[in-house]
């Protein structure tokens, strides 16, 4: 669907790129011409996601890095600045999360997902940011966000996961604006349900559980994760350079099923309607 050499040569970041999501854009970028750094804390899945990237050629390079610690972002720009001669596109893709009724947190758990979500991103944002302003050099950031912070209403269970994507979008849109007269283009994308390895074991207790997410979406199906790294592809382009500060969704309807109050009308047959069209009509 895209030109060959949509991303020829642009060398991107991607955080949290060895696993999900994070690895499934990375492997349209290698389609497109991108060179790739992906960083994370466990080396060992990093070093095998580079492997396996890069069967059907193109390059990986990567590095273990925490994005909660300033001095290792700093190592890994280095690293990267080092190895390619520059950085083109950073995607925050690393996160953490959990289900938990709230009042059972302590606030070491708390931090646990602030610090990679809201800390980790800001962090990333910042460190490159001021390499690219004092070069002159511009690029683009991608932050994955959420439904959840995208439409704007939070979620219960996951409140530390939902208070850092509400920040790390209101970072996207403010510097969208700060940093648009340095060539530094921000765009966001809220994915919906896209089942990982990662999100699944700590989000989604049962298979029944699983089956009844479905029914919330009206395409009736979970995302494919090529559907969403396409997307992905498109807003880092520069066939995409227009659009800044904007967050795209991309969950089959989903948060707009839950947010029109008469859309539980939707599992209602003919006969049904036929019945309540008689009830409701003035007589
Ligand atoms: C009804 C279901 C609907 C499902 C809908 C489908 C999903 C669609 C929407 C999804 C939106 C968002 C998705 C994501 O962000 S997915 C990303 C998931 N991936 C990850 O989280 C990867 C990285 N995660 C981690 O490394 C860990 O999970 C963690 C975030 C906890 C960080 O690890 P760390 O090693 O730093 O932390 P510790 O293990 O030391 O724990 C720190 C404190 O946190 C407490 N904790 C940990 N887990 C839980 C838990 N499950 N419940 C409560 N508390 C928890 C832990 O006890 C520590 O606190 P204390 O020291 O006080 O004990
Ligand atoms: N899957 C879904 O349905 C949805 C996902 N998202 C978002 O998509 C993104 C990817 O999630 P997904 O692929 O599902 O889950 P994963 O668990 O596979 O991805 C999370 C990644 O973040 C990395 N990471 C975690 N903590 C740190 C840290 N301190 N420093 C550096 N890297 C870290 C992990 O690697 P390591 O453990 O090696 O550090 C891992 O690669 C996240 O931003 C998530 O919030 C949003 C909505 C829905």
């Amino acid at each position: 669907m895209f030109r060959r050499d949509l991303l020829q040569d642009k060398v991107v970041v991607i955080t949290g790129g060895g696993t999900g999501l994070g690895r499934a854009i990375g492997e349209r970028y290698l389609e497109l011409g991108a060179k790739l750094a992906i960083a994370s804390r466990r080396e060992e899945v990093l070093a095998r996601a580079a492997q396996e990237m890069t069967a059907q050629g193109g390059e990986v390079f990567y590095k273990s890095c925490d994005v909660r610690e300033e001095k290792q972002i700093a190592d890994l720009f280095d690293a990267v600045f080092a190895h390619y001669g520059k950085v083109d596109i950073l995607v925050n893709n690393a996160a953490g999360n959990f289900i938990s009724p709230t009042e059972r947190l302590s606030a070491h758990a708390v931090d646990a997902v602030l610090k990679i979500v809201l800390h980790g991103t800001f962090y990333t944002t910042l460190e490159l940011g001021k390499r690219w302003i004092t070069s002159g050099q511009g690029g683009v950031m991608l932050n994955i966000v959420t439904t959840y912070a995208a439409s704007g209403a939070g979620s219960g269970f996951v409140v530390p996961s939902a208070a850092a994507k509400a920040g790390v979008l209101s970072l996207t849109r403010s510097l969208a604006v700060e940093w648009a007269k340095y060539g530094i283009r921000q765009v966001a994308i809220a994915p919906g349900m896209f089942p990982t390895e990662g999100a699944w074991s700590r989000l989604v207790p049962s298979d029944e559980i699983a089956e009844r997410l479905m029914h919330r979406v009206p395409l009736r199906r979970v995302g494919n994760k090529s559907e969403l790294a396409n997307l992905a592809a498109f807003l880092v382009s520069d066939e995409a350079g227009y659009i800044n500060g904007e967050v795209v969704t991309i969950d089959g309807g989903e948060w707009l099923q839950g947010a029109g109050e008469f859309n539980e009308l939707i599992d209602l047959s003919a006969h049904d309607w036929d019945q309540l069209s008689a009830m409701t009509r003035k007589k």
